[in-house]
C-alpha cells in the first residue's frame, strides 16, 4: 500500500523532513507555493498532514484537502490558520510554543541594542568610508542599561525578554497583558501597567503579543503619540498589530526616536515602503526564531505534533484542544 502523504511547506529542517519521510510520503514545497501549482494541489488532495510555516490555511485551501487530519505550524504564532474552519472539520491545529523563547528573546535584545546604539547605521557609515577616525557626536546612541523597558504581551517570550532586561541590563521592567504575571513580578521586578501608562513611561516599548482580532492595530496614532520623546519602538510580534502609517508618522514627526521591526503588515515588505528609506528604522526579515539550532528544534516539535495526531495520539501542543474531547476516553 502507498504511504499516506504529508505536505511540508516553507521552513522545515532536513532532520524533521527525514523523520516525517520515514513513515509518510513527504513532499516539500517552498514558501510561496500555493493552489495555483498543480503539483501542490495534487499533494494537498492526498495529504493527511501539513507541516510548515506561514502557509495561509483557509476554507479554500481546506476544500482541496479532504484527507487532512492535522496542520502543524513550525511557529508559535498561528494567525495564518483559520482555527474555526479547522475545528469545524475536525482537523487538529498544532504549534511550537516554548522551544523558541530564548532564541526570540535574544533577537529582540539584539534589536534593542542595535537601535539604541545605532549599530547597523554605524556599520554602513564605516563601510561607506565616511569614518575619519572619530565617532561623530551627532551619531551617538543612547544607553540601554538602567532604562525602562515596557513589554506589551508578557507571555512566554515576553518573560524571556524581561529576564534579559532585568538581570542582564539592570533595566526597570513594565508590562501590559490581559492577566497579571506573578513570576515576572517576583523574579524580574516587573510592574503591571495599563497600556497608556506603560507607553508614557518606557524608554523602549517592545511589542510581543500574538495577532488576534483584539490586538490588530493595537499600536496606532494615539499609542505612538503617548510614547516618550526619544523612545524606541520594537516589534517582533506580527506586522498587523501595528498601524504602520501611524508609526511612519510618529517617526517622521520625531514623536519617537527610532524603531526596530522584525515583522510587517506585508512580508516581504513592499519595495517602496517608507521604512526602507528611514535611517532610524531597523528592518529585519522576520528572523526572530531563525537560528540553525532553533529551526531544527521547532521543526522536530512540529513533526512530532503531526505524527502524534496521525497515530491517533493527542499531540503535545494542540491549539484547538476542544476537538480532541471524546476521541480518547483516557485523555
Ligand atoms: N518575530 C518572530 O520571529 C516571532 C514572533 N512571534 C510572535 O510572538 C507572539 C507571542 O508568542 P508567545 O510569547 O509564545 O505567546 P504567549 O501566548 O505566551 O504570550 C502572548 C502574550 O500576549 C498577551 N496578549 C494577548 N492578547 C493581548 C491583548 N489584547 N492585550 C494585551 N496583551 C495581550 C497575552 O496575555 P495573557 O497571558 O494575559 O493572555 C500573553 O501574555 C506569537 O504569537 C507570534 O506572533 C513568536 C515567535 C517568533
Ligand atoms: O514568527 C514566528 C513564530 O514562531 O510565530
Amino acid at each position: 500500500m502507498e504511504k499516506p502523504y504529508i505536505l511540508a511547506y516553507g521552513r522545515v529542517s532536513e532532520e524533521a523532513l527525514k523523520k516525517l519521510g520515514h513513515e509518510y510520503e513527504t513532499v516539500y514545497f517552498a514558501n510561496g507555493e500555493n493552489l495555483e501549482n498543480e503539483r501542490f494541489r495534487a499533494v494537498l488532495q492526498q495529504a493527511q498532514a501539513i507541516v510548515g510555516v506561514e502557509l495561509e490555511v483557509n476554507e479554500e485551501l481546506l476544500d482541496h484537502a479532504p484527507e487532512l487530519k492535522v496542520v502543524s505550524n513550525v511557529a508559535v504564532g498561528y494567525d495564518n490558520l483559520n482555527v474555526t474552519a479547522l475545528s469545524k472539520r475536525g482537523i487538529a491545529a498544532c504549534h511550537t510554543p516554548g522551544v523558541l523563547n530564548d532564541t526570540v528573546a535574544d533577537a529582540v535584545f539584539g534589536m534593542v541594542l542595535a537601535s539604541a546604539r545605532r549599530i547597523p547605521e554605524m556599520d554602513r557609515f564605516v563601510k561607506e568610508k565616511k569614518w575619519n577616525g572619530v565617532m561623530p557626536d551627532e551619531k551617538f546612541g543612547v544607553d540601554v542599561h538602567h532604562k525602562k523597558i515596557g513589554i506589551i504581551g508578557m507571555g512566554r517570550i515576553g518573560e524571556a525578554i524581561a529576564k534579559r532586561a532585568a538581570l542582564g541590563f539592570d533595566m526597570e521592567v513594565l508590562y501590559h497583558t490581559r492577566s497579571r504575571k506573578e513570576k515576572a513580578e517576583d523574579e524580574y521586578g516587573a510592574v503591571y501597567q495599563e497600556l497608556p501608562d506603560l507607553l508614557e513611561q518606557s524608554d523602549f516599548v517592545v511589542l510581543m503579543t500574538p495577532l488576534t482580532p483584539d490586538t490588530e492595530g493595537l499600536m496606532g496614532t494615539e499609542e505612538f503619540r503617548r510614547m516618550k520623546a526619544g523612545s524606541i519602538f520594537i516589534n517582533a510580534s506580527r506586522g498587523a498589530v501595528v498601524d504602520e502609517e501611524a508609526l511612519v508618522h510618529a517617526l517622521r514627526s520625531g514623536e519617537i526616536r527610532g524603531a526596530a521591526l522584525d515583522v510587517f503588515q506585508q512580508e516581504p515588505i513592499q519595495p517602496d515602503h517608507p521604512f526602507l528609506t528611514m535611517e532610524q528604522v531597523i528592518t529585519l526579515p522576520h528572523l526572530g526564531s531563525a537560528t540553525t539550532e532553533n529551526e531544527n528544534n521547532m521543526s522536530l516539535l512540529a513533526a512530532d505534533n503531526a505524527l502524534q495526531v496521525l497515530k491517533g495520539q493527542k499531540p503535545a501542543y494542540m491549539i484547538n484542544q476542544e476537538i480532541w474531547k471524546g476521541r480518547n476516553k483516557h485523555e
